[in-house]
Formats: structure tokens, C-alpha cells, sequence
């Protein structure tokens, strides 16, 4: 059996990415792209994702999963990019809320804490590892006046987040390029900063990634991450703890979820010196991080966040699903669409368990530096 090289791997993505979305993307967003999908190819990438889902968390299954890891989150964010994007926005990842404070206003806190953690100055040239589609590099890159570049082994969103740089104008200030964290291209000692928002969990190996950062970083750089970990409470061979990682990993795409201290180490062994160290989930906010998808109402902050809120509650989810299943009946949404709904729900119902229990946390922030050269 041959294996495929890197630049074939690449190249296959691509010709499905033009395949699965047309040469459109950009302007339609949510469930209007959704209903323009190539319904065949739609059809495929749902089979992809779903092959290694079979409910099963022995050690080979995990090995099935892990060593797929470029083409299973790859499929991944093929089929879910316009259901995050219809239900949530444009910044994929979690925040946490201020009594008060709107879901958006929220969001650009978060991503204006890590910016400054990582002490992003004007000027500085930065790498943002997983990007999505390029919602927190608009704002940093707004905040900070930095320039940043985007990594991404995704066609579907580094397509978008280019199309949506364009049309903010920050074409100049923001670049979009495809690559796997696990291998970057970069020229060693390129970045002044590195950054990562809830990205890095869907590495195989939390050294493989880091140890790439630390290499494309310049002596002295530092690099600021929220890491999405099971925490200390975590304890794998508890029936009901590790069905709520697995419902974590299947509904979001990660092959294995690590423990907070895996990835500490995995820091320091690759040669960071870990200069903050703090889980912003624990703590006593009295809207927790996890409230959009809980479905309690009491936690809405503003009235502008409703229509957020019903889309990301249980009973908005369960008429995305309703609606979705009659639309894929009828022929008008692409076979597979309705499973899709499935595993966010299960995604859902794991992160709200497992945040309730304090197993799991979105915000593991580690800030690390490279040392100086000697
Ligand atoms: C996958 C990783 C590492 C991070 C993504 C974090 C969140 C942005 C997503 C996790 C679960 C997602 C769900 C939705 C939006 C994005 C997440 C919160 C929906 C609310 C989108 C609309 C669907 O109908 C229901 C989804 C539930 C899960
Ligand atoms: C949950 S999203 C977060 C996106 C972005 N950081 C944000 O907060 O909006 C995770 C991102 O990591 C990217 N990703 C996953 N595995 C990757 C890999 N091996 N190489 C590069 N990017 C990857 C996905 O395509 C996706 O854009």
C-alpha cells in the first residue's frame, strides 16, 4: 500500500473543499451555505468524520482515531463550520461572562485577555494556531495593531476568513495559510508571538504542536494558549467520567481529550518555561462559561443575546435538528445534515456535564516563553 505524502494530502483537501462548497464561499454563511452544498460530496464528508465514532474507547479505537487526526478534523469542520457560524458567530471557542456583559462583548474579552497575556505590541509579527475563520484574529489583530497570520488545515475556513479580512479591511494587517500544526512550514525563529484559542486539543500529541510553536517562535517569544483539558477531578477509569470525554471528543472533533497536567509537561519538555499557569473556568462567576448551552434562561445577560441563546439552548437545537431532518427528507439539505445536528448535541451535552462537574474546562491558559538564546 502506497502512503500519501503531505503535499498529496493537501492538494486532495483542496480539490474536495472546491468540491463540497463550490467557488462561492464567503458570502453565504450558516444555513443558507449549508443548503448550497455539493450534496454528494456532503454526503462523503459526513461518512468521513463519523467513520471512527462508533461509541467505542478502547485503546485501538483511540489509535484509529489519533492517527487520523489531519483527515477526521479536517471533516470535521467541512460539516460543522456553518452550523458554529449560524449558532454561534464567528469565533469558535467559549468566554467567560461578567453579569451584564453581552455574549459578543464577552467573546472579545476573552480574546483580548490572552492577547494581552501574551503581550501582543504593535508591529509584532504573530502566529494564530487553528484560526477558524478568523474572528479572534480580526479583533486582535484591531486591539493590538499587530500583524497576524493564520493557520489553518481547513480550505472551507481559511477561505472564509480571507473573505471576511477583505471585506472588515484588515487584508493588509491579516494572511490566512493552509498547514497541519503538526508539521509547519514556517522558517524557524519567524514569530514574535504565537497564540492558540481551544485549537491545539485536536493535535494527537500535545508535543507534536508545541514543539513546532517553539520552533517557528523567536528566542525570547512567548506563546499564550487556552487549552481545552480534563482536569485534575478527571479520573479515566470512571465509567461515567470518560463517557463525558467521549461525548467531548466525538461531538467536537478531538481524538483524545489529555489531562491538564499532559499538557503542562508537554510545554516544558518541548523547552518552554511556563510563566502563567490558571484555569479560567475555576471559579465562582455567577454566569458560567458554559451557560449558552444550557438553556437556562436566567442566565441571559442582554436582550440582544436571545436569538444567540435560543439557538445554542436544548429546545433551539432540538428544532435546528427538527428542521434539518425534514429539509434533508425532502431533498433540500445534503444527506448526513441531520447527523451532524446529532453529534453537536452530544458536544453540548458533554461540555455542559463536564463543565458542571469541573471535569473538563475550554480555558486552561498557559502562557510560555522561549527562552533567550544563551
Ligand atoms: C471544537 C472546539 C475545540 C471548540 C469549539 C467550541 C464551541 C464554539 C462549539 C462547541 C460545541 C458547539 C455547538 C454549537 C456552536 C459551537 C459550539 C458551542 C451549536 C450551538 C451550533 C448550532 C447547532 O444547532 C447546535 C450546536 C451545539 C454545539
Ligand atoms: C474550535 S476551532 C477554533 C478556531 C479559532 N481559534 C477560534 O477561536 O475561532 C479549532 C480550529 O483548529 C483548526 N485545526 C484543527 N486541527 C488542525 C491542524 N492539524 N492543523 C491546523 N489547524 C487545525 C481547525 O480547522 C479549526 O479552525
Amino acid at each position: 500500500m502506497t502512503t500519501e505524502s503531505a503535499q498529496e494530502l493537501r492538494n486532495r483537501q483542496a480539490k474536495f473543499t472546491a468540491e463540497l462548497h463550490g467557488d462561492d464561499i464567503g458570502s453565504k454563511s450558516g444555513l443558507k451555505a449549508l443548503l448550497s452544498k455539493n450534496k454528494a460530496a456532503q454526503e462523503e464528508a459526513v461518512a468521513k468524520y463519523l467513520r471512527h465514532w462508533d461509541g467505542k474507547t478502547d485503546t485501538d479505537a483511540e489509535q484509529r482515531r489519533l492517527e487520523d487526526y489531519n483527515e477526521g478534523t479536517h471533516s470535521y469542520y467541512n460539516v460543522v463550520t456553518d452550523f458554529y457560524e449560524y449558532g454561534w458567530g464567528s469565533s469558535f471557542h467559549f468566554s467567560r461572562f461578567y453579569p451584564g456583559e453581552s455574549f459578543t462583548a464577552s467573546v472579545a474579552r476573552h480574546e483580548h485577555f490572552l492577547a494581552y497575556k501574551a503581550g501582543i505590541q504593535a508591529g509584532d509579527l504573530v502566529l494564530d494556531v487553528g484560526c477558524g475563520v478568523g474572528g479572534p484574529a480580526r479583533e486582535i489583530a484591531r486591539f493590538t495593531g499587530a500583524n497576524i497570520v493564520g493557520l489553518n488545515n481547513n480550505d472551507y475556513q481559511i477561505a472564509k476568513a480571507k473573505y471576511y479580512a477583505n471585506k472588515v479591511g484588515l487584508a493588509d494587517q491579516l494572511d490566512f495559510v493552509k498547514g497541519d500544526f503538526m508539521n509547519m512550514h514556517f522558517e524557524p525563529e519567524t514569530f514574535d508571538k504565537v497564540y492558540a484559542i481551544e485549537a491545539t486539543c485536536h493535535a494527537p500529541k500535545l508535543e507534536g504542536v508545541y514543539g513546532e510553536i517553539y520552533k517557528v517562535l523567536k528566542p525570547g517569544g512567548v506563546f499564550a494558549v487556552y487549552e481545552w483539558v480534563m482536569t485534575d477531578k478527571y479520573d479515566e477509569t470512571n465509567p461515567e467520567h470518560r463517557q463525558i470525554a467521549y461525548e467531548i471528543e466525538l461531538g467536537d472533533g478531538i481524538p483524545k481529550m489529555f489531562p491538564a497536567e499532559v499538557a503542562r509537561k508537554a510545554l516544558t519538555s518541548v523547552g518552554f518555561e511556563v510563566t502563567y499557569d490558571q484555569d479560567l473556568a475555576d471559579n465562582d462567576d455567577a454566569v458560567p462559561w458554559y451557560y449558552p448551552l444550557t438553556g437556562e434562561w436566567k442566565y441571559v445577560q442582554t436582550l440582544a443575546d436571545l436569538a444567540t441563546f435560543f439557538r445554542t439552548s436544548y429546545i433551539g437545537r432540538k428544532f435546528t435538528t427538527t428542521m434539518v431532518t425534514v429539509m434533508e427528507k425532502v431533498g433540500i439539505a445534503p444527506k448526513g445534515s441531520r447527523d451532524v445536528t446529532l453529534a453537536l448535541e452530544e458536544a453540548a451535552v458533554g461540555l455542559v456535564a463536564g463543565g458542571k462537574a469541573k471535569l473538563f474546562t475550554p480555558m486552561m491558559l498557559f502562557v510560555a516563553k522561549k527562552p533567550e538564546k544563551e
